[in-house]
């Protein structure tokens, strides 16, 4: 791994001493700068509670900074979206097929049912949910629910694509099958990707730049380019150079806490 080159040069996230202190005086982030350049695949790697949802919330615009700056570009593509994010939980609505739950933005957007139809059952056959448009979020499972939960997201092509540790309720066999799938999205896709996780070993997986917070208040301590080539699949995460890629980002993040 090496130091991230970080310039403002095609960014479409630029966040600038960026803090937020909520009311009850907690200070969640403090002075953070963080660029993301387009189609960039990056992981917000730290231990709980150190800030990242709320950097998260606040690219999103669900909450605002209290301090610094931030700017968003909006490259949008389809129905103008330019950003999908992905909870922790999948948040379906129950009473919707799951193709319905798909099209949700679309209609959102105002598409009529004749043309958001089509394009949320390619979305959810690129999920490997082909054939499941007429089930209920009950009778999925938690893998699927999640991989309808990303379908949702990036249904209207957004450029931008944020996920708050989509996978951490789910099994290991099946989080390692939606981090391969999710790689494979990316790939073809190219959307700017921020991954949310406290595991190592997932932001080794997936990203190309993993970005290190620490707590109290939250903050970056380290900023890492892992130039491990995609496609990664099984293969990679059993060789010994991810193995080793992952020592180094543990004692990158204990050394960052330490210091
Ligand atoms: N609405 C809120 N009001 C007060 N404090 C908050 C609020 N939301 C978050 N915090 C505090 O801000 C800090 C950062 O929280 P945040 O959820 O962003 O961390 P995190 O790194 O995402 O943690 P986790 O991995 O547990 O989700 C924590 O100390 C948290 O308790």
């Amino acid at each position: 791994m090496t130091e991230a080159a970080i310039s403002d040069g095609g960014a479409v996230i630029s966040v600038r001493k960026v803090s937020k202190r909520f009311p009850n005086g907690t200070l969640a982030l403090k002075a953070i700068d963080f660029d993301v350049p387009e189609g960039q695949f990056v992981s917000l790697l730290g231990p709980s509670g150190c800030g990242k949802s709320t950097l998260l919330r606040i690219i999103a615009e669900l909450t605002p900074p209290t301090g610094g700056t931030f700017r968003r570009v909006a490259h949008s593509g389809g129905a103008g979206v330019a950003l999908g994010f992905v909870f922790q939980e999948p948040t379906l609505m129950p009473w919707a097929s799951t193709l319905r739950n798909v099209m949700l933005p679309l209609m959102l957007a105002g598409i009529a049912d004749r043309d958001a139809e089509p394009r949320a059952a390619a979305m959810l056959k690129s999920v490997g949910l082909e054939g499941f448009e007429k089930a209920y979020p009950r009778e999925l499972s938690g893998g699927m629910k999640m991989r309808v939960s990303i379908a949702r997201a990036l249904v209207t092509k957004p450029r931008i694509l944020l996920m708050d540790e989509p996978f951490a309720a789910l099994d290991e066999i099946t989080r390692h099958r939606l981090n391969d799938d999710l790689i494979a999205l990316w790939e073809r896709e190219r959307f700017s990707a921020i991954f949310v996780t406290h595991s190592v070993l997932e932001s080794v997986y997936l990203a190309q730049r993993i970005v290190m917070m620490a707590a109290r208040p939250g903050r970056i301590v380290a900023d890492f380019a892992n130039a491990a080539p995609y496609p990664r699949d099984e293969l990679f995460r059993t060789s010994a150079e991810y193995a080793q890629l992952c020592r180094n980002a543990s004692q990158a993040l204990k050394q960052a806490m330490d210091a």
